[in-house]
Order: structure tokens, then C-alpha cells, then sequence
């Protein structure tokens, strides 16, 4: 069976919780804060850009491990679900995204998607 974020989540609540800062790496992550994750992560979201552009498929898989799994922690010391992105998510599958911008209250009506 394939592995999945919600096998990751699950895994991430139990090393949190265990509060073992010496054995575990997320129990030292989820013990610094949330301001600290969050920076973590943005570092992990600077390195998947470096390697979307300038290094192979490789390194660009890695990468985004390591995002991912960030992204996993934040959620978790932030107590928010990752059922509550996943329903999210496929909330915003019932119209396309540029449907969805035109949508938006500020929506001017000018400009592209890329803004
Ligand atoms: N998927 C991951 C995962 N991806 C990345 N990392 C860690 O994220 C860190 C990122 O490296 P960096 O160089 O950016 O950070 P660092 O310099 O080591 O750490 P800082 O001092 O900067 O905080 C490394 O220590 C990686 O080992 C992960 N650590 C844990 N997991 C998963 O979490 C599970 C539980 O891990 P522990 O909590 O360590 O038991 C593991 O079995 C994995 O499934």
C-alpha cells in the first residue's frame, strides 16, 4: 500500500507527542514553537525552488520531502487537521482556479493569474 500524507500525519502526532527531543527530530521541532517550524518551512519551500530550477529530478523529489514533512509539523503545533486541507482542497475541485481568483470579493477583473 502506498504511503500517504495522512500515514505522515499520524506518525508526526506520535513523535510530538512523545516529547522526546533526543531521539526524535520532530519532537525537537514541535518543542521550539510554531514561529520556529514556520520559518523551517520556509527555508524547506526556498530549497524546492532552488531545485525546481537549477537541479535534477532527484534532488527536486528530496526537496519536497522535506517540505512536505514541514508542512505536516506546522499543521500538527498548530492543531489543524490535514483532513481540513484535504476537504479544502477538494472543496476548490468544483471550479477551476481562475474561476475560482474571478470569484474572489477583491477581484478587479483586470489583471492575470500569474499576479
Ligand atoms: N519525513 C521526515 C523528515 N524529512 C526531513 N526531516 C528532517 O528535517 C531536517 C531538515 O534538515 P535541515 O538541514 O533543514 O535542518 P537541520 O539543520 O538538521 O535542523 P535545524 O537545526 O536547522 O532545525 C533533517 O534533520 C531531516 O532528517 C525529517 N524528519 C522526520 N521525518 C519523518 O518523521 C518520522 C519521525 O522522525 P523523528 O521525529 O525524528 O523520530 C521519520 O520516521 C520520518 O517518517
Amino acid at each position: 500500500m502506498q504511503f500517504t500524507l495522512a500515514d505522515l500525519e499520524t506518525i508526526v502526532a506520535a513523535r510530538a507527542a512523545s516529547g522526546d527531543t533526543k531521539a526524535s527530530y520532530t519532537a525537537t521541532l514541535a518543542a521550539r514553537g510554531v514561529e520556529h517550524v514556520a520559518k523551517k518551512l520556509g527555508e524547506e519551500a526556498t530549497e524546492t525552488v532552488i531545485a525546481a530550477v537549477s537541479q535534477d529530478d532527484a534532488s527536486l523529489v528530496s526537496e519536497s520531502a522535506d517540505l512536505l514533512y514541514h508542512l505536516i509539523v506546522l499543521l500538527q503545533v498548530r492543531k489543524v487537521p490535514l483532513a481540513d486541507v484535504m476537504a479544502e482542497l477538494g472543496r476548490r475541485t468544483s471550479q477551476s482556479g481562475i474561476a475560482e481568483k474571478a470569484a474572489r470579493p477583491d477581484a478587479s477583473g483586470a489583471g492575470t493569474h500569474d499576479e
